[in-house]
Formats: C-alpha cells, sequence, structure tokens
C-alpha cells in the first residue's frame, strides 16, 4: 500500500471551492485504485488568515509543511484583504522559492467536449516548462524618491545553474514526447539576459541532438499560441514570460478553469506543489460554478509524479468522457455546478472500479 501525506491548502476564493472538490476526486481514485491511499491535512493558509494573524502563514509553517509528500493548492489572493504582492509572496512565491520548486510543467491540449475560441485549433497538445525560482519574478530592487521623482527598480535574474536546469528538463521531457523544444526569448529587446538565455539554450541544445529546436521572441511566440498551437511541443520559458504563455494555453483551451500545473522540486529535499493555472476567481466566489477540472487535472498530475501513472490517465479520460457529454461549467459553455461537475467525474470513476 502506498500511502500518501497531502497537505492541503484551498488558500482564497474558489480554492475554498475546487480543493475539496477535487480532494474527493482523489479520494475515490484511492477507492478504486485499491493499493493507494491519501491522507490529507488542511491548513487554513490565506487571505484571511493573514488579517488574523498578520502573516500569510505562521513562522513554522515551511517546517510543518516539509514533512508531507506534497503540497495541493488551490489559489492565493484577496486584493480586497492584502495588497497582491504580500499574500502571493507571503505563500504561493515563498513555497516555491524555499521548497526550491524551480521547475513549473503547465500543460495545454485539445480537450474534449470543450470548445477552443479558436476557429481552427487542430488537434494541439503541447507542455510550457516554465522557470520557477528567479528570472522577473525578484525580490531584487526598490524604490526611491517621491511623487514626481519616484524611481522604481526591478531586477532580473538569470543564473546559469537556473537557466541550464530548466532548460535540461525541457529537453528530458521532450524526448519522452515529440522531441521539440521551443525556447522563449526576447533578445532582440533585452539585451542582457537574453542573449545569455539564446546562448545557454544553445549550449544545452548540444547534448540532445536528437531534440529539434526552434527559438520564437516571445511576442511573435504569444501570436503563434493563439494562430497555430499545433506546432509546439515543449515550450521553455522565463517565469514571467511562461506565465503569460500559460494563461494563452489555458485561453485557447477554452478556459483558465481547466488548465493545470505542477511546481516541481527537482533535488527531492522538499515536496512540490501541485496548484492549477488560474487564481482565485473572485468575480465568481461563492457562486458554485468554479470549473473544478483544472485543480483535478492537477490532481491527476500529482499521480503522474507518484508513479501512478496508470491511474492518472484513467481520470483524465473519465473528465474527458463528461466533458465530452456536455456536463460543463458556464465557463466552458455549460450551465452545471462545480458540485455537479465532481459528483459525476467521482461517479463514472467509481463505474470504472
Ligand atoms: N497561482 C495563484 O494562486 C494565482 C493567484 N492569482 C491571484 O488571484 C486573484 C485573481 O486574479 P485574476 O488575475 O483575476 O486571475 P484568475 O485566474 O483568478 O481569474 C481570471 C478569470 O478566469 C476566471 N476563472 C479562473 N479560474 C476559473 C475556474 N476554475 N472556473 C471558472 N472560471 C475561472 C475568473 O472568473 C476570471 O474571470 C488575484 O489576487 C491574483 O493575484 C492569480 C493567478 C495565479
Ligand atoms: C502568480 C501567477 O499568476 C502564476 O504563478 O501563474
Ligand atoms: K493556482
Ligand atoms: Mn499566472
Amino acid at each position: 500500500m502506498t500511502k500518501l501525506k497531502i497537505a492541503s491548502i484551498p488558500g482564497d476564493g474558489i480554492g475554498t471551492e475546487v480543493v475539496p472538490a477535487a480532494i474527493d476526486v482523489l479520494k475515490t481514485v484511492s477507492d478504486i485504485h485499491g493499493g493507494l491511499s491519501f491522507e490529507f491535512t488542511e491548513f487554513p493558509y490565506s487571505c484571511e488568515y493573514y488579517l488574523e494573524h498578520g502573516s500569510m502563514m505562521p513562522e513554522d509553517g515551511l517546517e510543518r509543511l516539509k514533512e508531507f509528500d506534497a503540497i495541493f493548492l488551490g489559489a492565493v489572493g484577496n486584493a480586497k484583504l492584502v495588497p497582491d504582492h504580500v499574500s502571493l509572496w507571503g505563500l504561493l512565491i515563498k513555497l516555491r522559492r524555499e521548497f526550491e520548486q524551480v521547475i513549473n510543467v503547465r500543460p495545454a491540449k485539445i480537450f474534449s467536449g470543450v470548445r477552443s475560441p479558436l476557429v481552427n485549433p487542430k488537434d494541439f497538445d503541447l507542455i510550457v516548462v516554465r522557470e520557477n525560482s528567479e528570472g522577473e519574478y525578484s525580490s531584487v530592487g526598490g524604490r526611491i524618491y517621491q511623487g514626481e521623482e519616484e524611481i522604481a527598480i526591478q531586477n532580473a535574474i538569470f543564473s546559469r545553474r537556473g537557466t541550464e536546469r530548466v532548460m535540461r528538463y525541457a529537453f528530458e521531457l521532450a524526448a519522452k514526447r515529440n522531441r521539440h523544444v521551443t525556447s522563449a526569448t526576447k533578445s532582440n529587446g533585452i539585451v542582457h539576459s537574453m542573449p545569455f538565455w539564446d546562448e545557454v539554450f544553445k549550449d544545452v541544445s548540444r547534448d540532445y541532438p536528437e531534440i529539434q529546436t526552434d527559438s520564437q521572441h516571445i511576442d511573435a511566440l504569444a501570436a503563434f499560441f493563439v494562430t497555430n498551437p499545433s506546432r509546439f511541443d515543449v515550450i521553455v520559458a522565463s517565469n514571467l514570460f511562461g506565465d503569460v504563455l500559460t494563461d494563452i494555453g489555458a485561453a485557447v483551451m477554452g478556459s483558465i478553469g481547466i488548465a493545470p500545473a505542477a511546481n516541481i522540486n527537482v533535488n527531492g529535499k522538499y515536496p512540490s506543489m501541485f496548484e492549477p493555472v488560474h487564481g482565485s476567481a473572485p468575480d465568481i466566489i461563492g457562486k458554485g460554478i468554479a470549473n473544478p477540472i483544472g485543480q483535478i487535472w492537477t490532481a491527476k498530475m500529482m499521480l503522474d509524479h507518484f508513479g501512478e501513472e496508470e491511474i492518472g490517465s484513467v481520470l483524465l479520460e473519465v473528465v474527458e468522457s463528461v466533458t465530452h457529454d456536455g456536463i460543463l461549467t458556464p465557463d466552458i459553455g455549460g450551465k452545471h455546478s462545480t458540485t455537479e461537475v465532481t459528483t459525476e467525474i467521482i461517479t463514472r470513476l467509481k463505474a470504472r472500479a
């Protein structure tokens, strides 16, 4: 019996609606699997928690979370209560950094029964590998002077170690897929870090002669995500470029509500963290219509991470059979609730037992 200890952090907004839904699904997965069990421990870290305690998590929060096999997170952010940069850097980005979750893996593909906004999306199936520990998301910089004279400086950090690491991860992943890696660059406008990024990409690509490569400026690449997503296999991108590209990837799939993600710790020192691409969706909180599929597909990525690919594939097949049959939340054109979609997934999973 494999027993996984999972720390769940629903976080803010619809995180508190989709995380319990996905946990119910995972419990069903465990029931039909027979040899896999989960022990979930919930942590209330969120903006509400901040209001009460003055921080997004307690001082020993990292110590406590470190003991788990993985973290299953919903979303962080409620700008009405706490400024976004405070809440995200106090929890989401803090966990990514402190637990050395240096890679963020974000797939996007044509999803059965979910209509892409593209007229002719063809059959795309891509994965963005986003650098998750440095780049443009950096705390280096500051603000000086006030009023007319005010200056803000924000430094982007690109280390050879971090850049090489994310690129190698992308090449290894491509080797198991369609053997193509596209690098997201902007070396025509960003004159230090991006030519460096291009050089490292060239260096790393030499170690993978069987993998085809391509380098695209992020502006053109973003446009190709819309005009021809099926040309891509694996895309490697810096932290910010990857963030933006994956919202586009989610949009061309049909909704950010179905897009999954995994924050991977590659050195085994700390838990990895699984959380969908979307945020807390303040515009639909409490309406019961949040799409649970992003969180559930994220759960599938967590299963894959622990070597449970077989049941992971079953789960995704079941989810696609539900969307295929038109049981959809409003963001993808349906009238069903979070609970109805989740219940249908659970019912069909049980039927597979
Ligand atoms: N990883 C995280 O925890 C992230 C947190 N955020 C935070 O979330 C808050 C809201 O950010 P936004 O920029 O509005 O992005 P968002 O992803 O929360 O929402 C963007 C749009 O997508 C819709 N949407 C998102 N997830 C959905 C779902 N599961 N089902 C149906 N519709 C869904 C929302 O209703 C909204 O119209 C902010 O505080 C932001 O900082 C934003 C992105 C990622
Ligand atoms: C913060 C955010 O938007 C992301 O990590 O996707
Ligand atoms: K999220
Ligand atoms: Mn994002």
